[in-house]
């Protein structure tokens, strides 16, 4: 995404029908430590491939799809979070992909090409990346049930967003670009959830029941069975400045193209507890093998 020549080159080599932009540096903590990065794959990158569509003459050929974010949203000003929800965003990622998702509606606009933003609230499934909060807590589940991990340390257990399964959403993406017209659509599922009852959920998977003592940096998630501290918070976590709420409304899809996620939030955390407990398992080495 950082590389116009190649990007120019692939596309030629290819000429596409579709051009789905997932490529970003796509963790928002990592966006503070590493801005500029972030802003030249997540804001320059959409330019280039739009640029590369008009210089090879593929305009009326290839159509866009901008993975946007609910993270434009940010500071939210308001309550669900709609395609007409002013932006604010809160880190260097939302702020680079403010620029990716203008400048694919400008590059609509400008030259006529099929272009649109999916903003998409977050997705999840087992492949989600280790270091985001639904995986880290899945993976900390398995760990902990196989004896190979003691706690899980955290952030922000009040953050609250809107968790749908990847699946369901990419299914949203692929009907974004079979309309007549290029438009912009919210995927969400239209319930929100905080990071500790995610831990919640989690757990009660492998049968514990978290119970919470103490505030702020002092709060801890003990299993009711054992008294153990199996979560505590880490500020390390924390981010300089944080989403607190997110919460979409995806009536615009479900109207317009007939989208609603398929997957309820309790089959998602089932379904990725369930993968990484199969995953440690299938690890771990025989006793008759030691
Ligand atoms: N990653 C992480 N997040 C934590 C932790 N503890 C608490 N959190 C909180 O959990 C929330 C979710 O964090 P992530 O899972 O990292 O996702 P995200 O910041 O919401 O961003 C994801 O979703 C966006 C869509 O809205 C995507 O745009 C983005 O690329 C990413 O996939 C945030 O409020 C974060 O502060 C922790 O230990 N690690």
């Amino acid at each position: 995404m950082t590389d116009s020549t190649n990007l120019i080159r692939l596309i030629q080599e290819v000429q596409p029908d579709e051009i789905y932009n997932l490529a970003a540096q796509s963790h928002v903590h990592v966006s503070f430590e590493t801005p500029e990065y972030t802003a030249n794959a997540d804001a320059l990158g959409p330019l280039r491939i739009l640029e590369a569509l008009r210089i090879l003459g593929l305009v009326g050929k290839t159509r866009f799809y901008q993975a946007s974010t609910s993270e434009l949203y940010g500071a939210v000003r308001e309550t669900p979070q709609t395609e007409n929800t002013p932006f604010y965003p809160r880190s260097p990622y939302a702020v680079a992909k403010l620029y990716g998702y203008w400048i694919t509606v400008n590059y609509r606009e400008a030259y006529g090409i099929y272009a649109c933003n999916g903003i998409l609230f977050n997705h999840e499934s087992p492949l989600r990346g280790e270091t985001f909060v639904t995986r880290k807590i899945t993976r900390a589940v398995a760990a902990i049930q196989n004896g190979v991990q003691d706690r899980l340390f955290l952030g922000n257990l009040d953050a609250k967003r809107d968790w749908g399964h990847a699946r369901d959403y990419v299914e949203g993406m692929w009907l974004m670009m079979q309309q007549d017209k290029a438009q912009d659509y919210v995927l969400a599922t239209g319930e929100t959830r905080s990071v500790r009852n995610f831990v919640e959920c989690a757990f009660a998977e492998v049968g514990r029941t978290i119970v919470w003592e103490g505030h702020g940096q002092e709060e801890r998630g003990i299993d009711k069975a054992s008294g153990k501290v199996l979560v505590m918070v880490d500020p390390r976590y924390f981010r300089p400045t944080e989403v607190e709420l997110l919460l979409g409304d995806a009536t615009k899809a479900r109207r317009e193209m007939g989208w609603a996620p398929k997957t309820t939030f309790d089959e998602l955390v089932r379904e990725m507890v369930a993968h990484d407990l199969a995953t440690f398992e299938a690890d771990r080495v025989p006793a008759s093998r030691l």
